[in-house]
């Protein structure tokens, strides 16, 4: 594949795919800013070859056109503070605004594209929005490596209109990381998923089986199996429409000889707030109204007992509602039980938008062995699959 550093960018416009999908509070601040100090190497070799720079992202997952929380210009201050630059803004990722701030671009300038995802052309792939947004720029740059498991309009079908087309540092560097760890993976291998994500996580599972001896399942992830199981949940995230395929993810565990760890309990709360009643109740017996938001102390012990007896260590989605601090000791009594296995030599890659934030903002982001800007994007590679967002940088 061919890297950003084979092309010199003087007095090109480059259009490039960033992931700047980060998670903002509630004052639309940023509360872990990896995906973008990412992308800053790629940016900054194209700004100094004196080229400029068209910006195009997602940011969360907007059902039906516009919201002002998931709007772009959250990201202005920081990028501006960052590049020591007024970086410009178009409101609108297409249309006459943006291609008249886009080829107006001068080198050493930054345009910052409002999100795709307002145009619900971005995730069907449509090629009249994707040839759009080609009209952007000269050379097509995808550094968005935790969206690469998309063959969206910007990943993927936007390639086909440049003759020039490369990946920028982060992807170069992520798909160098995670091929290390495909082709020789210390055993055991143990993969541990949880988070939010279920439908797109869930279907990762089968093929991972035929790779690790342990598989852990927390999270918001787990009560979909309990569930599965006949259990009763209360109202805890759930998806309805893959319990056979929890029930059947079991028994190919047993039938693989995959160590499958479901949490034992779980620290469960009458409403999703951090002041909430809680209350530590053993999974599958979650009485009704109440939600598990972590997972609970005995789960910690043996998942924690299991990590560190671990050579390589895959962790994608936190164990619960991180983000609160009464439901966060289950992430955070996992992530020390990573550090000291990787402290003992093992090979520990975490992943995801969230995952990451939950390491950094406990400041261990140095601990491990590699923080991924992937998560769901970094599963499906560790499990063999071709990206679409590589795919389309080859063809
Ligand atoms: N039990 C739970 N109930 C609801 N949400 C949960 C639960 N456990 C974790 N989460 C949420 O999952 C989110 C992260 O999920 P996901 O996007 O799949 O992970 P990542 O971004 O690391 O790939 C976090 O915002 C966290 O609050
Ligand atoms: O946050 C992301 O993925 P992740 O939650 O798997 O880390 C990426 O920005 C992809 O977002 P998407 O899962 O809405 O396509």
């Amino acid at each position: 594949m061919r890297t950003i550093d084979d092309i010199n960018f003087k007095n090109k416009r480059a259009l490039i795919r960033v992931d700047f999908n980060v998670p903002l509070n509630d004052k639309f601040e940023i509360t872990d800013d990896t995906r973008i100090r990412a992308a800053v190497p790629t940016i900054k070799k194209i700004l100094s070859d004196g080229g400029s720079v068209v910006l195009m992202s997602h940011l969360g997952r907007p059902k039906s056109g516009p919201e002002d929380k998931f709007s772009l210009k959250h990201l202005i201050k920081d990028l501006s503070e960052r590049f020591d630059t007024d970086v410009k803004f178009a409101s609108d990722c297409i249309g006459e605004e943006a291609e008249s701030k886009s080829s107006g671009l001068q080198p050493g300038e930054i345009l910052l594209l409002e999100n795709l995802r307002f145009y619900p052309e971005e995730t069907k792939g449509d090629e009249g929005f994707a040839k759009k947004l080609a009209a952007h720029g000269d050379i097509y740059v995808n550094d968005a490596f935790g969206t690469a498991h998309r063959a969206h309009a910007s990943t993927s079908i936007v390639a086909q209109f440049f003759d020039e087309k490369v990946c920028g540092y982060v992807m170069a560097a992520e798909i160098e990381n995670a091929q290390k760890v495909l082709d020789k993976a210390d055993k055991p291998y143990t993969a541990i998923m949880g988070g939010a994500k279920i439908s797109d996580k869930i279907l990762i599972i089968e093929k991972l089986l035929d790779k690790v001896d342990n598989l852990i399942i927390g999270g918001g992830m787990s009560y979909t199996f309990f569930k599965a199981m006949g259990g009763d949940i209360g109202s805890s995230l759930v998806e309805e429409d893959k319990l056979d395929l929890a029930n059947e993810l079991i028994k190919k565990a047993k039938e693989k000889g995959v160590n499958l760890e479901l949490p034992f309990d779980s620290v469960i709360a009458d409403k999703f707030d951090n002041n909430a009643k809680t209350d530590i109740v053993r999974n599958g017996a979650i009485p009704d109204g109440w939600m598990g938001l972590d997972i609970g102390p005995q789960a910690r012990e043996v998942f924690a007992k299991t990590i560190k007896s671990s050579k390589t260590i895959l962790w994608n989605g936190p164990m619960g509602v991180f983000e609160m601090s009464n439901f966060a000791k289950g992430t955070t009594g996992i992530a020390e039980a990573v550090i000291e296995a990787t402290e003992k030599g093992a090979f520990s890659l975490i992943g995801g938008g969230d995952s990451a934030a939950a390491v950094n903002l406990l400041g261990y982001g140095d601990k491990v062995s590699y923080v991924s800007t992937g998560g769901g994007a970094l599963l499906e590679y560790m499990e063999g699959k071709e990206l679409p967002g590589v795919k389309a940088l080859e063809d």
